[in-house]
Formats: C-alpha cells, structure tokens, sequence
C-alpha cells in the first residue's frame, strides 16, 4: 500500500514539526497539516521564516524546504481529510477542566470532534493515525465512532505515538531512538502498520521502528513520560535533601548516572518539570489506574507530581525567606520563562507558579526571557486567575533586555537554562542590583565560585546552605 496523500488535524508543536519533517525525507508524499486556528496557519504560511508559531532549532531550514513543494499549510480541514489516504490526529489533549474526572483525565473532546469530522467526509477508506498523546483503549472510541457514523467506509486506526521534547524536535525526529507503531493484529492491521513503516523507513533503520498491538503503544507513550518526570523528580527531592546535608546535587547525579545501569540523561535538579505533557500525562495515567481500581499504582505516579508541586514551592519559599521574610514591594527579576531552553512554550513552566506564589506574597516581579512574548507572560498568570489581569500587570513588568531587567532588584532568579544566561557580565549586574545581591539559581546553571566572588549571596538548588554562608 503506497501513501500519496497525507492529512494532519493539528498543526501545533507536533503536528508541525512532525510533518514538516516527514514531507522532507518524503518528497514524493503531499501532506497538508490543517488547523481552525486561522493565526496559526496563516503564522506556518508566513513569508517571513521568523514568524512560524513554534521556534525550534533547525525548523525553520525545514520548513523552508518542504512548504510549497509537498508540504501545505490549510484552514480548509475537509478538503484535506477528503484528498488523503493518511490522517493523523494531532490535537490537543490537555487535562479536563470540567466534570468527571476534572483536574485528572485527559479531556479528549477535540479527538472525537476530529474523529467525526473524519467520518462524516470520507468517502474512500482511510487510515486514521493517533499521534496525540491519548489513554490507553482509545482506539476503540475512534474506531466506534468512525464505524457508526461513517460512510461506510472502513478504516483502519493505527497508534503513533510521539516522544520528540520541544528544543531538540527537529534533530529527535531525524534520529529517534525508536518510532512506535501500535496496529490492529490482522491481515489489514499488518499492511495498515507497514504503510507507515515505509513512510519512516525512508531515513529511520528499520530496527528502530517497533511495531506492536494499539494497546502497548497508547501505554508506551504515558509510560515513557511517567518514567521520564519521575527521574526529574527523583533528583528533585534529592536536591532537597543535598541542600541540608551538604552533598551537592550535580556531583550526585554524575556519581549515580556512571552507573550505567541508571544512565547520565534526566538527572538534572531543577525548580521542577514543565511542559504541557509530564503533568497532563502522569494525571492521565493516575485516572486511568483509579479508574481499573489500582490505588496502589495510582498513588505511586500521583507521588511524582506531588513532589514536582512542592519542588516549585520551595524554591519560591526560599527566596522569600533568604529575603529576610519579606518580598513585599521589592523587586525580583526573573531571568527565564520557558520551561525549558530553546522553546517558545510556557505551558506548565514552573516560573508560572514561582510568580504567583511571589506575587502572593507581595513581590514586584520583572521578568526578561529571549523568546517569550509579553502577552503569553501576563495570559500565563491571567490563566492561574489568582487576581485580577490588571494587578497581574501593575505587579509584573516584562522587559526585553536583560541588563535592564536586573536593574536595582532585591534578587535574581533563574527559571529557565537559557545558555546567555551563562555568558552574561554577571560583575556588571552586581554593580547595578540591591546589596547585598541575592540570585537564585533554579537551574543550576552558573559558577557558584564564581558568583560568590564576584560579591553575590548565591544560592542554587541542590546546594547546601552549609556552603553558602
Ligand atoms: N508538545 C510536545 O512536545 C508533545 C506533545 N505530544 C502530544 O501531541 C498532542 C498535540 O500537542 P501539541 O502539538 O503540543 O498541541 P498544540 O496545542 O500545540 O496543537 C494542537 C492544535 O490542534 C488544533 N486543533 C484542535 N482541534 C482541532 C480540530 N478539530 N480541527 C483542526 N485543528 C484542531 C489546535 O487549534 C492546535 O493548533 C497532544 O496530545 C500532546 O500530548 C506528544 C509529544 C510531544
Ligand atoms: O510528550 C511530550 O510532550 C514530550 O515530553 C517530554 O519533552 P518536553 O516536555 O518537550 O521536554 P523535556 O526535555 O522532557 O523537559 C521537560 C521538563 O523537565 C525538566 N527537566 C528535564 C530533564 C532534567 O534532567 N531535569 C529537568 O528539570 C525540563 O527543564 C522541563 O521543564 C519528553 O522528553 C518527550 O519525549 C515527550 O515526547
């Protein structure tokens, strides 16, 4: 079976990436990723390279080559579900907000509104890929849907998980460590899974592309990044217990990550994990193992969220508390927004919480980040609504050069590991902020010899206090 046309419902930090780099190592395969949202097509469409939705390392060389040539941007969903053999499910799936299982399960409203757009067009049949992150069995909803209230067409549904992190997506869809494929096991399901083996295996060693049932391949992905945050958080409360030992984190985790049993990756501490997945996909996994009855399981993934929220509290504790308890009117420049570097994406970024427990406490925040926007900043808070968007703006500044923005504060802290943090003239900031000078390393990311030298109180997570004084 040889796929010409391919449809993407979803043109997001997935669905672009992904397709944009699926149409390079396939020239021969037109593929059209179609989104409702107007701003963000016409944004893929721009002429301008620098105005694409989503910055991301190397995308836009992609992007550059493949748009016109098999690779389109649309507004126009069922012309693009009608014209493809292919369609992959992109969209959001972000954790309920309403009614039964709110706060915990993934609310999967926007897959069944594309499922059946995707029933009520086709009129040939059509392969319908997974590539949003769903809970287990969720197949056999789209299946359902695409059966009862098709054409009577069929449909074949195959899981295509994906594990790209923003910041590095264009190079983990060059060289994934795997691609998932999960398909129907029967003679259909087979040829449906090689369809799509042959689409990735124009540049990934067939090695690497696994195959296995639907179910293990919706799991596999929640799995993933379960294990993923719970190695974050491992290290997290770690750096907790670093910081009233005197043992210091980062020469822990070089200590156990030789080990090659538990590997080097994931083992920085931080202020805690953001991103729109590791959240939204542990309180996934907690609802579904409630939903079976496996409390124990349940309260087992519950926990690395448990410590991720108190990981963000803390940091936000400390700086009130080295602030000689008070933060009220004075001035915290936050270097850093994003939840991690080299992304755009705030979503779930812990600066977010760190703020407004400030914020809570009375702080003037100014916030400086290189590529987050001072309208998604304040729709940031606005979104906790913890006070009204006007005190949100008469307490937080954001300013767009970072000299500026450290001017006169009580603190520095550093939210995000953006690498220009490393190379700023931190002897030059010392001379312009409050004495003493306080910076609050969330990342771990400067030489705390070095500041101290210089005149700084610093203090960074995982770092005794022992060390400090
Ligand atoms: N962001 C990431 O790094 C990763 C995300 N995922 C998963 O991929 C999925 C998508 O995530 P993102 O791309 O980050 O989300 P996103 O919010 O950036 O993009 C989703 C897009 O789908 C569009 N959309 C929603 N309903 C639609 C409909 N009925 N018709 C047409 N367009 C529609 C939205 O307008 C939005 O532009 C989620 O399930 C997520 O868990 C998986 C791996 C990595
Ligand atoms: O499903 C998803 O959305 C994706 O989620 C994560 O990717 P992403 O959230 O983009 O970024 P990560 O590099 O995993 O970082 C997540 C958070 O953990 C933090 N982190 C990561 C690693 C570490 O050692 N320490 C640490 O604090 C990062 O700063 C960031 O806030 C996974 O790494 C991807 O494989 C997966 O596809």
């Amino acid at each position: 079976m040889k796929i010409k046309n391919i449809c993407c419902i979803g043109a997001g930090y997935v669905g672009g990436p992904t397709m944009a780099v699926l149409a390079l190592k396939n020239p021969d395969i037109n593929i059209t990723i179609v989104d409702i949202n107007e701003a963000r097509i016409a944004a893929w469409n721009d002429n301008d390279l620098n105005n694409l939705p989503i910055y991301e390392p190397g995308l836009k060389e992609v992007v550059q080559e493949a748009r016109g040539r098999n690779l389109f941007f649309s507004t126009e969903v069922e012309k693009a579900i009608d014209e493809a053999e292919m369609i992959f499910i992109s969209v959001n799936t972000p954790t309920k907000t309403y009614g039964k299982g709110k706060g915990m399960a993934a609310d999967l409203k926007y897959i069944e509104l594309s499922a059946r757009q995707i029933a009520k067009v086709a009129t040939t049949d059509k392969i319908v890929v997974e590539k949003s992150t769903l809970p287990v069995r969720t197949a056999q909803a789209i299946k359902n849907i695409l059966d009862h209230t098709g054409n009577g067409v069929k449909f074949q549904i195959l899981s295509n998980p994906e594990f790209l992190a923003e910041g590095t997506a264009v190079q983990d869809l060059l060289n994934p460590d795997r691609v998932l494929i999960g398909g129907e096991n029967s003679k259909e399901g087979n040829e449906t899974i090689n369809a799509l083996v042959d689409i990735y295996a124009t540049w990934i060693p067939k090695e690497q592309i696994l195959t296995t049932n639907l179910w293990s391949s919706e799991l596999s992905k929640l799995v993933a990044n379960a294990f993923l945050a719970q190695r974050v958080s491992s290290i997290n409360a770690i750096s907790e217990l670093c910081e009233v030992t005197g043992a210091d984190v980062s020469e822990v985790s070089k200590a156990i990550g030789m080990d090659s049993r538990i590997g080097p990756k994931f083992l920085k501490a931080s202020v805690g994990f953001g991103g729109s997945c590791f959240q939204k996909d542990i309180l996934n996994l907690v609802y579904i193992a409630k939903s079976y009855g496996l409390n124990e399981v349940a309260d087992y993934w519950e926990q690395v969220i448990i410590m991720n929220d108190h990981q963000k509290n803390r940091f936000a504790e400390n700086i009130v508390s080295k602030l000689y308890n008070t933060v009220s009117g004075k001035k915290i420049t936050f270097l850093g927004w994003a939840f991690k570097k080299d992304t755009n994406d705030t979503r779930e970024s812990a600066a977010i919480y760190v703020a407004d427990a400030l914020l809570n406490e009375e702080a003037e925040i100014t916030v400086y980040d290189p590529k987050v926007s001072e309208e998604r900043i304040y729709e940031d808070l606005d979104y906790l609504n913890t006070r009204s968007p006007e005190e949100n703006r008469r307490l937080l500044k954001v300013v767009m050069e970072p000299y500026h923005a450290c001017e006169k504060a009580h603190a520095v802290a550093i939210l995000t590991e953006w690498d220009e943090f490393v190379e700023y003239d931190w002897e030059n900031i010392y001379t312009s902020v409050i004495k003493p000078a306080f910076v609050f390393d969330g990342r771990r990311i400067l030489d705390g010899q070095f500041m101290k030298d210089i005149g700084f109180q610093y203090d960074a997570i995982g770092v005794s206090i022992l060390n400090n004084i």
